[in-house]
């Protein structure tokens, strides 16, 4: 018990999908606690389609879309856009995809993107990751990203720290209640981190000690 291969869709004996609906691990922990530098790590190993909220919602200002203004203002806010606009957001890039796999990084994100996913989609993850991090190294990390986000700025980190605690814990609470949760210690260097990834996605047989 407790690798994902443990609760992957089971195949029949041609290796057709017997539960069609798809294999998905949610991927949560606080800005900058590597959520994104670990799920490319995963994706090169395991097979998965990573997909990240946030870069769904950053692509969706850039297209030019009528919500981009909404989505814009909510992230420099720190504050966590309405379900429906994520979800359909997940649900385009899962259909696009063709994979049954996917790291869902960054969502759920509170207890509203957690209710409407499962009902939208009627998917429940088989695991939730969690990257625990010290909040003075995510802090660290997040100021010299460099990647221009908006959102990047000691006043928003604060903000997003704040709604992390307050939104998102919350949501891994319900997780660890019923047992889903893989707590990893991510204040580590990389690659550290990523070997305690890897015990969680190896088959045991497969298993590298
Ligand atoms: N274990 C780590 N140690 C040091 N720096 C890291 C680590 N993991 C990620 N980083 C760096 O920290 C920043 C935030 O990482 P990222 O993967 O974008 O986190 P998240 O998606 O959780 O916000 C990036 O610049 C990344 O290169
Ligand atoms: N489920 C989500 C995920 C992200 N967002 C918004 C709000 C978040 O502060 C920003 C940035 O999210 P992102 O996952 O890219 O940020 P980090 O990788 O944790 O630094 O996007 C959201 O509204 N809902
Ligand atoms: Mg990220």
């Amino acid at each position: 018990m407790g690798t994902v291969a443990d609760v992957a869709p089971i195949k029949d004996t041609k290796g057709s999908l017997v539960n069609k609906k798809p294999t998905v691990v949610f991927v949560l922990g606080g800005p900058g606690s590597g959520k994104g530098t670990q799920c490319s790590n995963i994706i090169e190993h395991f097979g998965y389609t990573h997909l990240s909220a946030g870069d769904l919602l950053r692509a969706e200002i850039k297209s030019g879309s009528e919500n981009g203004t909404m989505i814009q203002n909510m992230i420099k806010e720190g504050k966590i856009v309405p379900s429906e606009v994520t979800i359909k957001l997940l649900q385009r890039a899962m259909e696009k995809s063709g994979n049954d796999k996917f790291l869902i990084d960054g969502f759920p994100r509170n207890e509203e993107n957690r209710a409407a996913f499962e009902a939208v989609t009627g998917i429940e993850p088989s695991v939730v990751l969690f990257f625990d991090c010290l909040e003075e190294e995510m802090e660290r990390r997040l100021l010299s990203r460099n990647e221009g986000r908006v959102d990047d700025n000691i006043e928003t980190i604060r903000k997003r720290f704040k709604v992390f605690l307050e939104s998102s814990i919350p949501v891994i609470r319900y997780y660890e209640s019923k047992g889903k949760v893989r707590k990893i210690d991510a204040t580590r260097p990389v690659k550290e981190v990523f070997e305690s990834v890897k015990a969680i996605f190896a088959p045991k047989s497969k298993q590298v000690h």
